[in-house]
């Protein structure tokens, strides 16, 4: 009985942007959603239909949103089982009205003489064209009522598409409300239209929210020279407003819609919320709730491009020689702020906005970049004979790779310190390996991509591929070589710097 009554919501489900146009509405896009388990459970599927259909249709424009359920037989409740009541289990996913009779919904939309003159919810934050198509970026508080309503009807879409996405509360107080930003990205066509068509196509979204951070002033005592935070005096509730208090901006949800993926949205979206950041001086970093991998892809590409220019600019790189070589020393401790430049690394990243994690991996990338690819592992280098010569390797190439490795251990260290501390020695070292030696194959991909956007021209000895084909075609053949040589249990350890974890319970010593 059970599969054959049985559907699988992710196909189940179709979700339809619709338009006017001469005589019934027109289908703009059909898709289906990624995830359905936060409204039909974790197997993601629907129990008592045959031929089962939903299909959500939005008005492109205003996402005014219909809900049509089709099947061909319903199963006939038998003692405790029956068919799934579906309209309850969508009814805190999409608004009541969203049930109202399709010939309702369609002459609605077909009819609706204010189509023309639509425009987004909030104020117009930025333009952009591609392939000769143009595209806008509208920005409004939720305090907005048009921005409350649209989300309202679009909130499904969180549950569809991005993983463990939870619905905003629009019912919030007003402040609340208004720590919020929504960001919506439209295309405005110039063809001509019906009148009861709006030039406007909904593409994605983005949400923020404004936390407040507390920025303690010192003072010193003139008696013992001590510093302490000077008192606190709270500003008055009328005051002031979410906007003007120092805050860090946090994207909470992205979104670009299936059909328009891969097309720069992401990252045009991206980028309207980052000048925003950058241009409101109360913002003092940007950050993201709970990133899916695509959004650190979208996050690393457009990152790289503010931050190695900077790093560039400043010669930022790895001091290889952090000891007076006329002393005789074991490695005890990572002498970072001898390593890096820590004050202009301090600076850009002030300066730039980007957060603590995020900058520190793309600082990692950027060093990484540096050495010569065949002094790294990714390139062949020998990793065995750099662990036994350690920083006293002659190579200066050598010697910035094993000082990098060191500072990404010690990061990876010190973000899961109270989870490793608890691990034996041996065990604490091939967790902080594992887990550095993944990151590194992380950056390596990632370099790889930078380098084939970059390298674009051909070359100039007749070749017709171009520098990135090149490098891209060498580096995926030496990355294959070496995750072959991980898979095999008798190849040697690549990471014996057993000094990097200590089993005593302390924190590791370099
Ligand atoms: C905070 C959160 O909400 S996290 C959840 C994020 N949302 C989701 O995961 C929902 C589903 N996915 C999406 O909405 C979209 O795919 C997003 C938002 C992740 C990305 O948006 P898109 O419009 O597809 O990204 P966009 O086309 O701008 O691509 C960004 C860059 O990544 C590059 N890129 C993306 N994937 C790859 C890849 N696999 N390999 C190489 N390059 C890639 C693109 O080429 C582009 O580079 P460019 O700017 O140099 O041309």
């Amino acid at each position: 009985m059970g599969d054959e009554w049985s559907s699988d919501a992710n196909e189940a489900v179709s979700i339809e942007l619709v338009e006017a146009d001469a005589n019934a509405l027109r289908t703009l896009h059909r898709f289906h959603p990624k995830f359905t388990y936060p409204i039909f459970g974790e197997e993601e599927r629907i129990f008592g239909y045959k031929a089962l259909d939903i299909t959500f249709r939005f008005a492109a424009h205003d996402l005014r949103p219909n809900c049509i359920i089709s099947y061909d037989r319903k199963f006939p409740a038998i003692a405790d089982t029956a068919a799934l009541d579906i309209r309850d289990a969508l009814k805190d996913f999409i608004p009541a009205a969203a049930f109202a009779k399709a010939i309702d919904f369609e002459e609605t939309v077909q009819n609706d003489s204010s189509a023309q003159d639509f425009t987004p919810p909030g104020k117009l934050v930025k333009s952009y064209s591609r392939k000769g198509r143009n595209f806008e970026i509208w920005s409004g508080s939720l305090l907005d009522s048009r921005v409350r309503e649209t989300i309202n009807r679009m909130q499904i879409f969180i549950s569809f598409f991005i993983e463990a996405g939870t619905p905003l509360n629009t019912t919030d107080a007003d402040w609340t409300l208004d720590r919020w930003t929504v960001y919506f990205v439209y295309e405005k066509s110039s063809r001509p239209s019906p009148p009861t068509r709006s030039p406007y196509t909904f593409i994605g979204y983005a949400t923020t929210y404004r936390f407040y951070t507390f920025r303690p002033r010192y003072q010193t005592s003139p008696e013992s020279g001590d510093a302490h935070v000077s008192d606190i005096v709270l500003p008055s509730k009328e005051e002031i407003t979410a906007a003007a208090l120092p805050s860090r901006l946090r994207i909470s949800q992205f979104l670009i819609l299936p059909p328009h993926q891969s097309s720069g949205h992401g990252s045009a979206l991206y980028n309207s919320i980052y000048s925003y950041a950058l241009a409101d001086s109360t913002i003092r970093e940007l950050t993201v709730e709970d990133p899916s991998e695509e959004f650190d892809m979208l996050r690393d590409i457009n990152d790289w491009k503010v931050l190695e220019p900077k790093f560039a600019a400043t010669d930022v790189k790895i001091n290889t020689s952090p000891f007076d070589p006329s002393q005789k020393r074991r490695l005890r401790r990572l002498p970072t702020p001898k390593l890096l430049p820590i004050e202009t690394l301090r600076s850009i990243r002030s300066e730039t906005k980007i957060a603590p994690r995020q900058f520190a991996r793309q600082l990692e990338m950027y060093l990484l970049s540096l050495i010569p690819f065949s002094h790294r592992a990714a390139g062949g280098t020998n990793l065995t004979k750099l662990l036994i010569q350690k920083f006293k390797t002659s190579d200066p190439h050598d010697k910035s790779y094993y000082w990098w490795r060191l500072i990404l251990k010690q990061r990876i260290f010190k973000k899961n310190r109270d989870v490793l501390l608890q691990l034996e020695g041996n065990e604490r070292q091939q967790k902080i390996d594992e887990a550095a030696r993944a990151q590194e194959d992380e950056y390596e991909k990632l370099l790889l991509i930078f380098a084939t956007s970059k390298a674009k021209e051909p070359l100039k000895n007749g070749n017709s591929e171009t520098a990135g084909e090149v490098l891209v075609k060498e580096r995926k053949r030496k990355l294959v070589v070496d995750e072959d040589e991980d898979d095999d249990p008798n190849s040697p350890s690549l990471e014996p710097d057993a000094k990097v974890a200590r089993s005593d319970g302390k924190i590791p010593q370099f």
